[in-house]
């Protein structure tokens, strides 16, 4: 990446990696509400971890006490080696925070709000640069207020950059962009993974996760349910199971076709589920049964849940508020 942070290393060995955050026992209380529950996390150096939960689960709220912006009422904390409260401007020039819905003067142009998040940096990229890579350049004079939401998104990210940090916070970076825009925003991150950044994002696109992360934690009241590779996360519990997806299949009667011990299930997602050993045999016959029903088949994987089986599976179907 050129004009990008100083590089280090391209992959990460998580046993062998420098832990560059770590979390201990994180409590956190607002009044009733207990908003993290005893979270422990770890990041290495060079990694992007990825943080999923559903609304309410404590994403920001981790983040935010992380970036030193809020006291934990329990709990160690370190990020760089560093005590994000007591050791804030020690810490503040080597991160990156993108905060969700951004944090900027209404009436300061975007390129005016980028040179001044620029001006505090001791080593910061060329502005100028940076708009370009990330799709903004030609908005450099239009004021904050006046820019669609992925625009600000953008800006918001590009603030976030400019000093060259070694970690970076992203809560929710491609919400409300575009498919161009978030691609253009995957890219990026994984430029700054290459170059040795690491990256904490929290994202409601699971296959955002999929796509990015290296370790993915998924937070649910306040706990973690699950942590693990994207590959670990859908192998769990999917061993012996074949999925087909498919409009007009009946269970029971695809079941019947098979040798007597295979059953059929619907999965979280609405895809049929055989379990059973699976074998070149069984695929075959599955897909015999789907030629002589009429039924055209989109898809037919071995042994993978989808992450969205997973996260569904781990945190319930019902819409928290
Ligand atoms: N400043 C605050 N005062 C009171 N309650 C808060 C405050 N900040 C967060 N909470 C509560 O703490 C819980 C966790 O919120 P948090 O914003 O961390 O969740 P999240 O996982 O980031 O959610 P989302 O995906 O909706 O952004 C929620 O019940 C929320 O209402």
């Amino acid at each position: 990446m050129r004009d990008a942070p100083a590089s280090s290393s391209d992959s990460v060995d998580r046993a062998a990696g420098e832990t560059t955050l770590s979390i201990r026992g994180l409590v956190k209380r607002y009044d009733d509400v207990v908003a993290v529950d005893g979270l422990d996390l770890d990041m290495r150096r060079g990694e992007v971890l990825a943080l999923l939960g559903p609304n309410g689960a404590g994403k920001t709220t981790t983040v935010e006490i992380c970036e030193g912006f809020d006291r934990p009422d329990a709990g160690e904390i370190r990020v760089l080696g560093l005590d994000p409260i007591a050791e804030n401007d020690a810490l503040r020039s080597r991160i990156g925070v993108m905060l969700q819905g951004g944090g900027a003067y209404p009436g300061a142009k975007a390129a005016e709000m980028l040179r001044l998040c620029a001006s505090y940096c001791a080593d910061p990229l060329d502005p100028v640069w940076l708009m370009d890579v990330l799709g903004i350049a030609d908005i450099a004079g239009t004021p904050f207020r006046r820019l669609s939401g992925g625009q600000q998104q953008r800006l918001s990210l590009a603030c976030a950059l400019v000093g060259r940090p070694e970690l970076v916070f992203l809560d929710e970076p491609t919400a409300g962009l575009d498919a161009h825009a978030r691609i253009m925003v995957w890219e990026l991150i994984t430029r700054l993974k290459s170059d040795g950044v690491s990256v904490l994002l929290t994202t409601h696109h699971l296959e955002e996760a999929e796509e990015l992360a290296d370790h993915i934690v998924i937070i649910d009241r306040g706990r973690a349910v699950a942590s693990g590779t994207p590959a670990d996360l859908v192998r769990r519990d999917a061993e012996g199971q074949l999925r087909l997806t498919a409009e007009g299949v009946d269970d029971d009667a695809l079941a019947s076709a098979l040798p007597a011990g295979y059953t059929c299930s619907r999965s979280q997602t609405g895809d049929h589920l055989v379990h059973g050993d699976i074998t070149p045999q069984i695929v075959s016959a599955v897909a015999a049964w789907c030629a002589q029903n009429d039924v055209l088949v989109t898809s037919l994987t071995v042994d993978t849940n989808s992450l969205q089986d997973v996260f569904l599976e781990l945190t319930g179907r019902e819409v928290r508020a």
